[in-house]
Formats: C-alpha cells, structure tokens, sequence
C-alpha cells in the first residue's frame, strides 16, 4: 500500500494473508485475500500462477504483522483453489481475476469470528458503488513500487472508485480496462494498492454496511498519476461465486 497508514487487523478482519511454502520448510508472503464465509476466502487467481495443489499454501487470518506466524488458532491449510475459468492475461490488464480457497485448520474446522476475524458482506448482483464514495484497500504490499520489502504491518488507504468512462480514456487504460473491472484511485495520485497487495480487498460503504467491492489486480505502477488501482468487479462474478462456494 502507497500511502495510507498502518491499521489493527480489527479494523479489518476479514483480511487474510496468503504464504507459499517452499521446499525445505520456508513460506514466502504472496497475496491478500478475503474472507467472506467460515470456509472460503476470495483473492485474485494471478497469485496462483502455476497452478498447485492447496498444500503448497498456508493462509493467515487475524494477523496485524506479517511474520507474526503465530500459527496456532489464526493458520489455514488451502483445501482447493478455484480459478476463474476465464482468468487470462492481456497486454496490461488481467481478465476475470478472481480466485476461491477454501480454508481448513490442522483440526479441520473453517474460521472461528472472533475480535480480529470476521466475514465481509458481498455486494448484490451487479450492484454499483456510488462514485467518489471513501473505499479502503488493505494490504502487505510494497509502500513504494521501488522498494523490494514488504512492510512488517498491515496498511489501509482510502481511494475513491472513478468512472468506466473516465479509467477508459486514452490516457489512463484505454480499452485495456472493461466493465468487469473498477478503477479506484485517490484524488492527488497519493495512495493506491502496489505490488503484494494483489487479491486483497477494496471495501466500500454501502447502505452502512462494509461491502467487497473489489479485489486488488493491476495497475501500471503504484500512485501514479492517470494509472487508477485496477480491480476485479466483485458484483459482476457474484454467480460464479455462488456457483463456487
Ligand atoms: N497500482 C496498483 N494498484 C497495483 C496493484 C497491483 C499490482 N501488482 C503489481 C505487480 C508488479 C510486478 C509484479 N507483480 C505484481 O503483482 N503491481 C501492481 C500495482
């Protein structure tokens, strides 16, 4: 995350984060992702790139600071990864960027709600956020695009979701963006979601309800002026969701 600022994991349970186990024992943090029941997190299916079996990925939930693997009650065995069978990469753009893991602990149970872990509501089917509405997008990722670690705590910035019309314009994406897709930035290019923060949540206001509006996918560097957050449309995949889950 650019910008922003640190946050509790409590201002954000429903955030989960998503490690490779190596051979030899090591895990390497990946992407964020969304926990949006007991059993089933969402994230974006270019984290999982070559595809392998759920043993090669471990999930936190309930973690402020990233190499607090506390294990223990808040680590997850990755059960089954569904991709979005349309999932493909363009020139700069991913399509149908969603991915489903489903969650299981050593003792087989789904995640408990606690103070620090809770399921975010989905938007209704292709139901849209009202423009310049204050969102939230959270995440590990780098705080600048130049930088090669990751930050040690979990952070927050606020953006606002821009108009199709606008993110579609020559100067900003082009056609590389489509209506499956929503572009978020902040209104002086000063925070935006950069790379690690990939699968992770954008969260929205609605009706006072804190709703999955979109999951972090690309943009064209981080902050940068004219180059909006680019985000999966949550709204517009609710059915393969629940076809999925
Ligand atoms: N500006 C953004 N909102 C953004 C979001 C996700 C990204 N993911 C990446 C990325 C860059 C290089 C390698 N892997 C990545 O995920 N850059 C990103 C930039």
């Amino acid at each position: 995350i650019v910008g922003g600022n640190t946050t509790p994991i409590e201002n954000q349970p429903w955030f989960a984060a998503i490690y490779r186990n190596h051979l030899g024992g090591s895990s390497s943090f990946t992407c964020g992702g969304t926990l949006i029941s007991s059993c089933w997190v969402v994230s974006a299916a270019h984290c999982f790139p070559k595809i392998k079996r759920g043993e090669n990925y471990v999930l936190y939930l309930g973690q402020s600071m990233r190499k607090s693997q506390t294990g223990g009650d808040s680590q997850f065995e990755v059960e089954q990864i569904i991709l979005h069978e349309n999932f493909s990469t363009g020139a700069i753009a991913y399509h149908n960027d969603i991915a489903l893991l489903k969650i299981r602990s050593k003792t087989g149970q789904c995640a408990e709600p606690s103070r620090v872990v809770q399921t975010i509501c989905l938007p209704k089917a292709y139901e849209d956020v009202p423009s310049g509405s204050d969102c939230e997008v959270t995440g590990f990722g780098l705080e600048n695009q130049n930088d090669y670690l990751y930050p040690e705590y979990l952070k927050m910035a606020v953006v606002n979701p821009i108009s199709h019309k606008q993110c579609a314009r020559p100067d900003y994406y082009g056609t590389e963006v489509t209506p499956k897709m929503l572009c978020a930035a902040h209104p002086e290019w000063k925070s935006d979601a950069c790379q690690g923060d990939s699968g992770g949540p954008l969260v929205c206001p609605i009706d006072d309800r804190m709703v999955l509006v979109g999951v972090v996918s690309w943009g064209i560097d981080c902050a940068a002026e004219n180059k909006p957050g680019v985000y999966t449309r949550v709204s517009h995949f609710l059915p393969w969701i629940q076809a999925h889950t």
